[in-house]
């Protein structure tokens, strides 16, 4: 086994960020309450989870018709995380375009500590001036490279050194789709590692709709990375992320030492952050589809949304959005691929008839 870099201290061998609270808010449609805040953090932080991610599922400013409005101003409930927390830092996140530099400055001066900045895998340049911001402010840095299934490995670590020269400390391959499936993790992850050297850390996202997102975290720290995140109960997006529980649970197995108390993580996800879900995130066939076809998870509520309108099937319609490669902030093409499909469909019907 490839020797795990002691990036943080000599207690702990990777850093777990938990986004329960920013990419289960795509699960929750952006639902999410003050009370339910305070006791996931509460819950999270007690556990000993050193960092808790706390915004819109689709980051500062996402609150938005494109993407759904959130029920309480994420900016409160980032201040509110951060006064709960006794000991986790609390980050959030940050799509350049969707959110700006001045929401940056909010969600510090409410006492955020972590500032993840996330672009698609091959726009990193978008972010220069994000990361340039966070770190003129003393933010500890993250950076997002979104979809990372979709470009080799070369390609995503020519992305990460243009982060990390504008400031990002630690770059995170992000398998938004939940396609990739261990070695691709891990050659993402190596090839990363190899380009930036000591000047930044690598991390890994993970989401589960190919049901291997604890596996792929571990490869993910055995070829380097020592920032995993995961979501308590897989709170998020598609089929969800990474079990922090489970990942933790196979960590202590392994000899992976992640600051985390087993029972305590176990017992918070399963009496604190299930309540506040409003169902368990399913590897069901339209998730599977997400995994398979490369389709980024934050699509699935979408795509049910106009399934339902457009009268065509949830599954189908992601596979469409697969092959046309849609990335991220193009979730009104949803309703095009809709349209096509239903069109095709009535096609089919009109054809038979004539044809009978
Ligand atoms: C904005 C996205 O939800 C970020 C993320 O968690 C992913 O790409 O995965
Ligand atoms: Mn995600």
């Amino acid at each position: 086994m490839t020797e795990l870099p002691r990036t943080f201290s000599d207690e702990l061998d990777v850093r777990i960020t938990d986004t329960s609270l920013r990419d289960g808010s795509h699960h929750k449609r952006h639902r999410f309450t003050a009370e339910e805040v305070r006791a996931i953090v509460t819950a999270l932080d007690g556990a000993g989870v050193p960092v808790i991610e706390v915004s819109h599922g689709d980051g500062l400013g996402g609150s938005s018709f494109t993407y759904g409005f959130s029920a309480t101003p994420e900016q409160e409930l980032i201040a509110l995380a951060a006064r709960t927390a006794r000991r986790a830092k609390i980050a959030f996140l940050v799509l350049p375009g969707v959110g700006v530099l001045d929401d940056i400055a909010a969600a510090q001066d409410g006492g955020a500590q972590v500032c993840r900045i996330a672009t698609h895998c091959t726009e990193a340049d978008v972010s220069v001036q994000h990361f340039r911001l966070a770190r003129e402010r003393g933010l500890e840095t993250v950076g997002f490279l979104m979809m990372a299934h979709s470009r080799p490995p070369e390609e995503l670590a020519a992305q990460a050194r243009i982060m990390v020269d504008a400031g990002c400390q630690c770059v995170h391959v992000v398998d938004s789709a939940g396609a990739l499936v261990l070695e691709q993790v891990a050659d993402r992850v190596a090839a990363i590692a190899a380009e930036v050297g000591a000047e930044a850390q690598v991390g890994f996202h993970g989401h589960e709709n190919l049901g291997v997102a604890v596996a792929n975290s571990v490869a993910a720290a055995r070829a380097g990375a020592v920032q995993i995140d995961g979501s308590a109960r897989r709170f998020g997006a598609g089929a969800g992320n990474t079990p922090v529980e489970a990942f933790v649970g196979v960590c202590d197995k392994l000899g992976i030492r992640t600051g985390v108390d087993f029972f305590a993580i176990a017992d918070a996800a399963e009496d604190v952050v299930r309540p506040a879900m409003p169902q368990e995130c399913l590897l069901d066939r339209a998730a599977l589809m997400m995994g398979y076809a490369g389709v980024y998870s934050s699509f699935l509520r979408h795509a049910e949304v106009q399934a339902e309108r457009y009268g065509v099937d949830a599954a189908a319609l992601l596979v469409r959005a697969g092959e046309r490669k849609l990335v991220g902030g193009q979730e009104d093409q949803l309703i095009a691929l809709a349209l096509e499909l239903r069109a095709a469909a009535e096609s089919d019907v009109d054809g038979a008839r004539s044809s009978t």
